[in-house]
């Protein structure tokens, strides 16, 4: 196969008229090419041959035809192609009519080869960035070492991607400009030869005219076309000793010859790869060994992370998915099945089964009136899945960490992120968090501190929430997912801590996810990666016990599985059985964040930890010329790190700090509690009741709160907003009449949109208006000349104008009451900029998909739209089509965006739309966007989002500052 001449086909045959489709010849002939390379590369590229991609573009026509005029006949058919000019028998149109549609299932339109994106090397490998990273590095080596890069052998089972991952180091060498555009890329199967030695060395090398019988004339072989790009020979074992000898010319000098040549030497300038499934020690020649100093190794799919099987469940159901044109439901069950499943030809077999099974699926989905594919247990798949794959016959009823899953055709959109649900990867979280905080200038002592929450929260959330007891695999079925040494580790390991801890009942769950766990460590370990914990001192000193077992059952682990595993990883396993021992099912712990002016935090912290011997509460420093804009942004991305789901008590001093547990609550929706005007005092007593008092007697955050509070000097406490109110700006003076009408015009050009009210202090009824107010408005400050102490609502003094610093107060607090719950339901993971999609059914089932996929809506959600947009279609004369389903199916709101590159029909007068919005609202959300809608109807609203650079952008546009 010469892969420059991949493109010339693939472009002529995207090009060709749909009814004169062009032969291989006529290709070969264009191309002055031969024939056979023409038929092989576009059987490669799995195009139908010229006459079927002619009956299939009639079968559509037809199809079109019918969809217009069902009552259409033959006659008026073959007229209508006979207009086109296209002349077709009766004979020839009824077999097209009569031919099962079956067809389409095995060929992949010729269009969706336009999806495939030329440029992508490495990072198109499941596992690029996980199990392959070491084989990449080394390819990646091996191609860039001068002069001309290392010859490389890739050794691995059948079905590891040893071809695929040749075609990669190709494209790599392609994309960094090693081979030139136009270099070829020949590979050749040695086994496809293996009973005719002399026909592979012939067509491997060609030969001179009269070299054997048959040879009439001198003909130039592989090698020949390989020139100047890369020559790969799968199964290279089944090359002959001589062959491999006639090789090394080539590698040592460059230089080969023909069959039969013996005075004439060639030039071969060919970058060499070979691949073979064979211990090469014994299956190669140790002179060919030696000439080959790169071998890179690919991982069978045995030694892969769980994850990574998944990706490539996943990813071969996506596949399917585009080549039947169908939508595929698949349940949580058989995904697991095929995740778990052992397959000895690894992904390529792993491959084959789901293509067979979607076949299976789709022949069933022909013979009834679904519109799906439904992939659920049924005999054949069951037989399909388990067959001849020894003990695994409880597997089917086994789901323990998926969720049924839809794959829409032909998707943009859900392509934008390559992750799927699936239980969480512990060290990439904390890697992720770790860095975050560290980008944000967080102090090292700190970090480790907010960590230290995240993890507990973490395994908090493995021990209580998470999947029924039923649905776990037994101990004696771990070893289907985990290996028998990591299961029967954990089994004895089960045994003896029964034993010691006798009184405690061990929480099977937390025992099957450190199984998991280890396993996935083990293979980290294997390929290398880093594993970071920045709690590792806390924990040895802190859960000596827990580390000590961990140690414990890491040195079994280190024998059997012959790796070293790292401090940072028993730290790890030391959590987890930590929350194996917890004899209680406790809410995790209500957290301290205290954040002051200066460095008034880190100090008083210091002081309470020492006196109290404890180490948690968390210090922000606030220096005096930071913006509290910035303050906030980090203090959300704290408590969102800790996420407490017993809520926040933030200690802070003064000034817009007094809203920061407000802000916190409104955009992460954690419960918080802010205590101003913090003195040491009161950040101890809660410390106390918190960490120190006795442990059955929790308090809530609303208790310790209440407490402190009413313990303390007594004061106002600053404003909580907890409802959905709608919101107002007071401007106060005497009268009413006078300064305050000012204001009044003044916050009318800061905040066009905000309802503003003017009252006089002096006026009897007062309180009585203020009393009104607040029962139906939150009120989010007053400004004005006297402060008239309204409890709970701040005042902003205004004396002849704002200063720099009360505008920004008042702005952040007209942020949070005004966009901040719009802005929660913002998220960049639904927002799809410059996107293509065919039509609006399309893109109605990759919304659909994705919100389905990502745990927002129920399936119903998705017929529910179908069904509202037949009733009539909601569009916006600027170009912004609003779809939208039933609340009953939202299980959480999330909005999503669509911003097309080319606008598509939305509705049955043929309105165009440029951009689109999905609100997928639960019922009690719905006061909350309506703004959105406001603003989306106002031309210059989308006009900006339409210029919006990027995804952060949008959103800022969306919930502008003020
Ligand atoms: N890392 C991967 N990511 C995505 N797909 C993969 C990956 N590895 C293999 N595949 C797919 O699995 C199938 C088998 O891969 P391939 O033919 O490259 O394996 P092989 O090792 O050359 O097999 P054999 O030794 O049997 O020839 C192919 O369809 C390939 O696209």
């Amino acid at each position: 196969m010469v892969k420059n001449n991949k493109e010339e086909i693939k472009k002529l045959i995207l090009n060709e008229k749909p009814f004169e489709p062009l032969s291989d010849e006529k290709i070969a002939n264009t191309l002055s090419i031969l024939r056979e390379t023409v038929t092989e590369t576009r059987k490669s590229l799995r195009i139908i041959n010229s006459r079927e991609r002619k009956k299939k573009n009639i079968q559509d026509a037809i199809l079109k035809m019918q969809e217009k005029n069902p009552e259409i006949t033959i006659s008026q058919i073959i007229m209508n192609f006979s207009m086109q000019g296209i002349d077709l028998s009766r004979k020839y149109t009824t077999s097209i009519l009569a031919d099962e549609k079956t067809s389409e299932l095995v060929v992949e339109t010729v269009k969706e080869l336009t999806v495939e994106d030329p440029k992508q090397d490495f990072s198109k490998l499941v596992g690029f960035d996980y199990s392959l990273v070491k084989n990449i590095q080394q390819a990646k080596a091996a191609i860039l070492y001068p002069p001309a890069g290392l010859p490389t052998l890739i050794v691995g089972e059948s079905g590891t991607g040893k071809s695929l991952f040749a075609e990669c180091m190709y494209q790599y060498a392609l994309n960094k400009k090693v081979l030139k555009e136009d270099a070829p890329f020949v590979s050749l199967n040695c086994a496809d030869y293996a009973d005719n030695p002399q026909l592979l060395l012939s067509i491997l090398y060609g030969y001179k005219k009269g070299a054997f019988t048959g040879a009439d004339q001198n003909t130039e072989g592989m090698v020949d076309a390989a020139q100047g790009g890369v020559l790969f020979l799968d199964e290279i074992h089944r090359l002959p000793a001589k062959g491999q000898e006639m090789l090394f010319s080539i590698l040592d000098k460059g230089k080969f010859r023909r069959l039969g040549e013996t005075n004439v030497e060639h030039e071969a300038s060919v970058y060499f790869i070979g691949a073979t499934t064979e211990n090469i020690e014994s299956s190669l020649l140790l002179t060919f060994r030696r000439r080959i100093p790169m071998i890179i190794e690919l991982p069978n799919l045995r030694n892969r992370s769980i994850q990574e099987k998944a990706q490539l469940v996943y990813d071969f159901f996506q596949e399917e998915a585009n080549r039947t044109q169908c939508k595929i439901l698949v349940k949580n069950k058989i995904l697991s099945a095929f995740v778990l499943k052992e397959y000895q030809g690894n992904v390529g077999q792993l491959r084959s089964e789901i293509q067979v099974t979607c076949a299976n699926a789709y022949v069933e989905k022909m013979n009834s009136d679904k519109t799906e594919i439904h992939i659920d247990f049924n005999e054949l798949i069951y037989n399909t899945l388990f067959q001849n794959n020894q003990g695994t016959d409880n597997q089917h009823s086994r789901s323990i960490v998926f969720q049924d899953m839809l794959f829409v055709p032909h998707i943009t959109a859900a392509k934008v992120s390559h992750t799927y649900p699936i239980f969480e990867d512990i060290y990439k979280k904390v890697e992720l968090k770790y860095y975050e905080l560290k980008k944000m200038g967080i102090d090292p002592g700190e970090i480790e501190k907010i960590m230290w929450t995240f993890v507990l929260n973490k395994f908090d959330l493995i021990r209580s929430e998470g999947h029924a007891e039923n649905q776990l695999l037994s101990l004696d079925e771990l070893k289907y997912l985990v290996g028998e040494n990591i299961s029967q580790t954990i089994k004895s390991f089960f045994d003896e801590i029964t034993q010691v801890h006798a009184a405690i009942e061990i929480n099977k769950k937390v025992l099957i996810y450190l199984a998991i766990h280890l396993s996935e460590a083990v293979k980290r370990i294997k390929y290398g990666q880093e594993i970071i914990n920045p709690n590792l001192v806390y924990i040895k000193e802190n859960f000596a016990h827990e580390y000590d077992l961990a140690r414990h059952l890491v040195r079994t682990i280190e024998q059997k599985e012959n790796v070293i595993i790292p401090d940072g990883e028993i730290g790890f396993i030391a959590m987890y059985i930590k929350e194996l021992l917890q004899i209680t099912d406790k809410k995790n712990k209500v957290a301290i964040i205290t954040v002051c002016h200066g460095k008034v935090a880190s100090e008083m912290i210091a002081v309470v930890n020492q006196l109290m011997g404890v180490d948690f509460p968390i210090a922000i420093d606030m220096p005096f010329n930071t913006n509290p804009i910035e303050i906030f942004e980090k203090v959300i991305n704290i408590a969102q790190t800790i996420k407490s789901d017993s809520g926040i008590l933030f200690f802070v001093d003064m000034g817009s700090l007094v809203n920061v547990g407000d802000i916190v609550t409104k955009r992460t929706g954690i419960k918080t509690r802010t205590i101003d005007r913090v003195d040491m005092v009161s950040v101890m007593e809660a410390v106390r009741k918190i960490y120190i008092a006795d442990q059955n007697a929790e308090e809530t955050l609303d208790d310790i709160y209440y407490d402190i509070v009413s313990t303390r000097y007594s004061y106002p406490m600053l404003s909580v907003n907890e409802s959905n109110k709608p919101s107002l700006l007071l401007c106060l003076c005497l009268t009413g009449h006078g300064v305050a009408v000012k204001i009044k015009e003044l916050l009318i050009e800061y905040y066009p949109k905000l309802k503003i009210l003017l009252l006089g202090i002096m006026d009897e009824d007062f309180t009585l208006q203020i009393n009104k107010i607040k029962q139906q408005y939150n009120i989010i400050a007053a400004v004005g000349t006297i402060n008239p102490h309204i409890n709970g609502v701040n005042f902003i003094p205004f004396e002849s104008g704002f200063s720099s610093d009360k505008k920004q107060f008042l702005d952040c607090l007209v942020r949070q009451y005004q966009s901040n719950t719009l802005k929660s339901f913002l998220k960049a993971e639904l927002i799809f900029l410059d996107q293509e999609y065919a039509d609006k059914k399309c893109l109605l089932e990759t919304i659909g998909s994705l919100l389905f996929n990502r745990g927002y809506i129920k399936n119903e959600f998705i017929t529910s739209l179908f069904a509202r947009e037949e009733m009539g279609s909601t569009i916006f004369k600027n170009g912004v089509g609003i779809p939208h389903g039933l609340p009953a199916f939202v299980k959480e709101t999330a909005i999503v965006f669509i911003r097309l590159k080319k606008p598509i029909v939305w509705d049955s007068f043929d309105h165009f739309v440029t951009m689109i919005c999905l609100p997928a609202v639960k019922k009690d959300d719905v006061a909350t966007i309506n703004d959105l809608f406001f603003s989306l109807k106002n031309k210059d609203a989308v006009q900006q989002l339409n210029q919006a650079k990027d995804v952060g952008e949008f959103i800022g546009k969306l919930c502008p500052k003020q």
